[in-house]
């Protein structure tokens, strides 16, 4: 259903290759005003979706509409008004300024306009200062913020990204994660962004569309992908989670147990099917959303359980821990609740209770 805010729709669309499919029968939408990330490891075909949005490849099944017109057969430089491919190379031997106004010179624009347009760009990106220098006399940073600029120029309704930071620096590419988002905040254009960082894609988007072979896998907000992976590709794919394999034991006022090498614990039955007792299932649960304690409580599920190791990620700690049955167990804390905590100092051999309540953990699909 195409509804008024419907910009973009990618309608089972397939690329192939000779024998090999690339994308297999993708549809997802983008409303006006969206960031939307393609998430997914290398060669899931999420570059091709993007190509193909942006006309560089054409798709061997399906249908792209934009405002609901198809645009298939369209060439890029005719989509070029709304679609914006932002990675095209910059031209080395063209100064900053010069690089800016190249695609507003080929759109005709009037030399004092288009300079004033490309003032007004280098401004706001804080690259003025280098209008007249050569590309390859920038940092990774300025260059990536020219990119910026000479797409933004020249006003699209949809920028296309792939892989917008991938050259920069860990510490850069988090100030330009940051500078991306203020700039889909303040200018309301569609962002359409390829990236296998699946942190960078959840520090970004709107909405991810999440996909694997060629497949989406799973389309929801950051928070929907953490909380609920729709599969276990997902789950596995955006870390974090603990992935309990047991056997389902029916326990009544639509809770069910799960025995497993970790112990037995509690989940809310899954609403949406009926699991037989005795059913191999696999159970959900957020390494966030699991407290350690130094005793039981007497409340939710608590598995004893012994330190491994602990992995330290800036503000943040993963602890991994190993059950009396041999299982293994991911928590991950806030480092200033770790130092506080009556089991500081936390170490290797330290055994901990791992608490979690009823509600945190969910059942993959069979
Ligand atoms: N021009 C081409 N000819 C043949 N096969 C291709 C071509 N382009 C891509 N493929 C194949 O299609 C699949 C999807 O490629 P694609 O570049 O879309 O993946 P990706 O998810 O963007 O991966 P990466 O993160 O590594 O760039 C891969 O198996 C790739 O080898």
């Amino acid at each position: 259903m195409t509804n008024t805010l419907t910009m973009l729709e990618i309608d089972r669309v397939a690329k192939r290759y000779g024998d090999s499919l690339a994308v297999a029968d993708v549809s997802f939408t983008i409303s006006k005003g969206e960031f939307i990330a393609l998430m997914g490891p290398s060669g899931c075909g999420k570059t091709t979706t993007l190509r193909m949005i942006a006309g560089l490849d054409e798709p061997t099944g399906g249908e792209i509409r934009l405002w609901g017109r198809r645009l298939n057969e369209d060439a890029p430089w005719k989509r070029n008004a709304p679609l914006v491919w932002q990675n095209y190379a910059l031209f080395p031997f063209l100064s900053v300024r010069k690089n800016i106004e190249f695609g507003l010179k080929q759109r005709g624009m009037p030399i004092r306009q288009r300079r004033e347009k490309a003032f007004e760009w280098m401004e706001r990106l804080g690259i003025a200062a280098y209008a007249d220098r050569g590309i390859d006399q920038l940092s990774g940073g300025q260059r990536q913020r020219v990119a910026l600029a000479r797409a933004l120029a020249l006003e699209p309704e949809m920028l296309l990204l792939d892989e917008p930071l991938s050259a920069l620096d860990p510490h850069l590419r988090v100030r330009m994660q940051s500078e991306l988002v203020r700039l889909h905040r303040d200018l309301g254009i569609t962002f359409v962004c390829v990236t296998h960082s699946h942190s960078e894609a959840f520090a970004m988007a709107n909405r991810v569309v999440l996909m694997n072979e060629g497949q989406v896998q799973q389309i929801g907000t950051p928070r929907e992908i953490h909380r609920r992976a729709a599969n276990r590709f997902v789950a596995e794919f955006v870390g974090g989670n603990n992935l309990l394999s047991g056997t389902a034991v029916d326990a009544g006022n639509g809770l069910m147990r799960v025995d497993g090498p970790f112990g037995s614990t509690l989940a809310r039955a899954p609403t949406d099917r009926v699991l037989q007792t005795g059913a191999e299932v696999t159970l959900v649960i957020a390494a966030d959303c699991i407290d350690m304690l130094p005793a039981r409580s007497g409340t939710g599920n608590e598995i004893e359980a012994r330190v491994l190791t602990l992995e330290f990620i800036g503000s943040a700690v993963t602890v991994f821990l190993e059950t009396l049955g041999g299982a293994e167990l991911r928590i991950q804390r806030p480092l200033h609740e770790i130092e506080n905590s009556p089991l500081s100092p936390l170490s290797p051999g330290q055994t901990v209770i791992a608490r979690w309540s009823e509600d945190e953990g969910y059942f993959l699909p069979a």
